[in-house]
């Protein structure tokens, strides 16, 4: 940006148009006394801005490019209602305890959005502008999509209420378990362990999320030989059960048949990566809305974005994308296993798939209320490095509507598949049971579960196996506010 005179926004049209290069402020991205309007989209972004770059001039840039400017003056914006069209960043505040950094707010006003579009939102929201260089940084914490806008998506095609009353199952977190080793086994071997899996008192078996059609199992292979299992299951043990088909392929027409074809089996739900990308998310959605199928989302890839605080989107913004874009499940974290995951942060991607009406929780990362208007919720999935032996953490941080996905935590367990499922669904149950009798489970939890051990040896054995294992490290994506702030944010 060479020359800028005047800091403010220019309002005499003749100097406003003439051509040249202007500041973003002085171009009308940055309105400290506009007040967000209820249809406005809202994003606030973490900036990071380059060595004398005004923080200020930084927020609007983003406004700028992510709404209608470019980096010089155009004459053709007369032929439009810019006033209206431009986003308007009005808030600028330091990130508390990370200097160099601002949290900037904006706002967009909701003509700029295409109806039912999560491509067309994000391609404003996230288009260009993490690539700007007055910025070293930049990260989309968090949005408001307004009721408006939210009332033009479909979101989850069964949601969770109605996938209970499909499975029968209430008052309990379904339980489930990722099929291992995650390649190479064949269908038949493959089969057997959903079969065991499933018969020792699982509801979901599931596919990994690179398994698809290798050439060691063709995916027509995969789906009839975990379906046979899922019957034989089902018709065992008395319960519906299920094991989520990943259905994700290199293009839509491989998607649909292979989606048909789960159907035409008799499966009710079926599975997509994250990484198939969001047209294709919303598409599967319609799918599944008209087949009467639960839509599975593994969010694979997700962390070479949403890891690192400084830059790229927090998983909360992805999770309200993908309510409205619709799928049923969601792996949101686990908080005490494998994977990234700060507690705090991890309940906020949960109320966000939950809840009728996000509210504001900073120390939860969530930065808006986010009205859902009664769309449908997602069922969070837990899944990554956990085990039995902290069946108590997982309770009391993630409730019932949860499903806790033990993939090997079932599948190598000493005594087989069927033991390791036992070990789970009893110490899921006698967890439940303890809660709901008024034990505290967050401290008397390990006495709970050993207790219960003692008159099953395959909990015993899980136990003894990982009892002791934990992912201790430190967390890199954590609220920077231990406590809601007095002054309103
Ligand atoms: O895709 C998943 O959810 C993971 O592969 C779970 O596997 P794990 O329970 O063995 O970590
Ligand atoms: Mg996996």
């Amino acid at each position: 940006m060479n020359k800028p005179v005047e800091e403010g926004v220019i309002l005499d049209a003749k100097k406003r148009y003439s051509a040249g290069v202007l500041k973003y402020r002085q171009m009308g991205y940055w309105d400290a006394d506009y007040q967000p309007k209820d249809t406005d989209v809202l994003c606030l972004f973490r900036i990071t801005p380059q060595e004398g770059v005004d923080p200020i001039e930084a927020a609007a840039a983003v406004a700028g490019e992510s709404s209608t400017a470019t980096w010089t003056v155009v004459w053709t914006d007369r032929l439009t209602a810019c006033d209206t069209y431009r986003a308007k960043a009005y808030k600028v505040e330091p990130v508390p305890g990370n200097p160099g950094q601002y949290f900037a707010w904006v706002a967009y006003d909701l003509i700029l959005f295409e109806e039912g579009s999560i491509a067309n939102m994000t391609a404003s929201l996230i288009g260009n502008v993490f690539s700007f260089k007055p910025l070293k940084a930049c990260r989309l914490e968090d949005t408001r999509i307004p009721v408006a806008y939210v009332k033009t998506f479909k979101g989850p095609p069964t949601g969770m209420v109605v996938e209970r009353e499909r499975l029968d199952k209430f008052g309990r977190p379904l339980l489930g378990a990722t099929t291992k080793p995650k390649l190479g086994l064949s269908g038949r071997n493959y089969g057997r362990v959903v079969y065991e899996g499933l018969k020792g008192g699982l509801d979901f078996m599931k596919d990994d999320e690179n398994i698809n059609s290798q050439p060691f199992m063709h995916w027509r292979d995969r789906f009839l030989f975990v379906m046979d299992a899922v019957n034989k299951a089902s018709a065992v043990t008395g319960e519906v059960k299920g094991s989520y088909l990943n259905v994700t392929a290199a293009t839509m027409e491989d998607m649909y048949e292979r989606a048909e074809f789960a159907k035409s089996l008799g499966s009710v739900i079926v599975m997509v990566d994250l990484v198939i990308g969001w047209t294709a998310i919303q598409s599967m959605a319609n799918w599944c809305r008209k087949n009467d199928m639960i839509m599975h989302m593994h969010r694979a890839g997700h962390g070479t974005y949403t890891r690192q605080k400084s830059h790229g989107v927090s998983f909360r913004v992805i999770a309200k994308w993908l309510r409205l874009a619709g799928c049923d499940h969601l792996h949101t974290g686990t908080a005490v296993g494998k994977l990234e995951g700060d507690p705090m942060t991890v309940q906020g991607y949960y109320n966000v798939c939950r809840e009728s009406i996000t509210r504001q929780d900073l120390p939860r990362g969530l930065f808006f209320d986010q009205d859902w208007a009664d769309l449908k919720k997602v069922m969070p999935v837990a899944s990554g490095g956990i085990h039995a032996g902290q069946m108590h953490q997982l309770i009391d941080l993630f409730g019932d509507d949860v499903v806790l996905q033990f993939g090997g935590g079932t599948i190598g367990h000493p005594q087989g598949i069927q033991a390791g499922a036992v070990a789970n669904r009893v110490a899921l149950e006698c967890m439940v049971k303890a809660r709901n009798e008024g034990r505290d489970i967050k401290h008397e939890g390990p006495q709970i579960l050993q207790k219960a051990a003692q008159f099953c040896s395959p909990l015993k054995q899980a136990l003894d196996t990982w009892g002791d294992i934990t992912f201790n490290y430190a967390s890199t994506d954590t609220s920077d506010y231990a406590v809601t702030p007095s002054v309103g944010l």
